[in-house]
C-alpha cells in the first residue's frame, strides 16, 4: 500500500491551519474540538506527549465535523494505539524508514517529517508524496520550500515548527504547501482558564489566513 495521499489531502486541505494540540486534560478535550471546528480549523492533530493523550483523541473524534489525528508518532506501536482511538490521519516530527514501512500496512495515512531534499527523496521512494516540514522555521522556513518546488514538483507540504500567525502567510503563498502546522492557536493559559472563545476566534483568523 502507498500513503494514502487522497485522504491527506481532504485532511490537509480542509483549511490552512492544522492545530497541534499538548493536551493532557480529558475534560478540555471535547469543548477544545469544538471551539476549533467552530472557528472554521477541523484537523486537529493531537500530540502523543501526555499520559491522556490517546483519551483526548477517543473526545475529539466524536465531535461533529472533526477529522481529529495524532502527533509525535514514533513507533508502530503509536500507530496501532492512534487507529484504536480513532485517529484518521498520523504525524510524525520525523521519517525513519522503518516507521515509514509500518505506517504502510494501514489504512490510516501517516505525514512524515522531513528537513533536507534527501529525506524527502528517501520518503518519496516508499511512496510518500505528503511530507510536513519540520521543524520548519529552523532549518530555512518558505525559502527552504521554495527551493523544494522545482527538482521535487510531486512533494507536498505541510511546514510545522515555528509557524505563527505572522509567518504563516509566506508559506502558504508556496505551490507545494497545502496547510501548516502550528500550537499558536491553542495557547495553554486559554484551555486552563476555559476560555474557548477566544481559541474560537485565534482558529478564525488562522483559517482566513489563506484569503487576501
Ligand atoms: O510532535 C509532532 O509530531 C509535531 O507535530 C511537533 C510539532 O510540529 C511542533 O511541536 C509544533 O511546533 P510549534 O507550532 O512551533 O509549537
Amino acid at each position: 500500500m502507498a500513503q494514502n495521499i487522497a485522504k491527506l489531502d481532504e485532511i490537509m486541505g480542509a483549511a490552512p491551519v492544522i492545530p497541534v494540540i499538548i493536551l493532557d486534560d480529558v475534560d478540555a478535550a471535547i469543548p477544545l474540538a469544538k471551539a476549533l471546528v467552530a472557528g472554521g480549523l477541523p484537523a486537529l492533530e493531537v500530540t502523543l506527549r501526555t499520559p491522556n493523550a490517546l483519551k483526548v483523541v477517543e473526545k475529539m473524534a466524536s465531535v461533529d465535523g472533526a477529522y481529529v489525528g495524532t502527533g509525535t508518532v514514533r513507533t508502530k506501536a503509536d500507530i496501532e494505539k492512534s487507529i484504536e482511538a480513532g485517529a484518521q490521519f498520523m504525524v510524525s516530527p520525523g521519517a525513519p524508514p522503518k516507521l515509514l514501512e509500518d505506517a504502510l500496512e494501514f489504512d490510516v495515512p501517516l505525514l512524515p517529517g522531513i528537513s533536507t531534499a534527501t529525506e524527502a527523496m528517501a520518503a518519496a521512494e516508499l511512496g510518500y508524496q505528503r511530507l510536513k516540514l519540520f521543524p520548519a522555521e529552523a532549518v530555512g522556513g518558505a525559502k527552504l520550500l521554495k527551493s523544494f518546488g522545482s527538482p521535487l514538483p510531486d512533494l507536498k507540504f505541510c511546514p510545522t515548527g515555528g509557524v505563527s500567525v505572522q509567518n504563516a502567510r509566506d508559506y502558504l503563498s508556496l505551490s507545494n504547501v497545502i496547510c501548516v502546522g502550528g500550537s499558536w492557536v491553542v495557547p495553554n493559559d486559554a484551555i486552563a482558564n476555559g476560555d474557548f472563545e477566544h481559541i474560537k476566534n485565534l482558529a478564525a483568523t488562522a483559517a482566513r489566513l489563506r484569503d487576501a
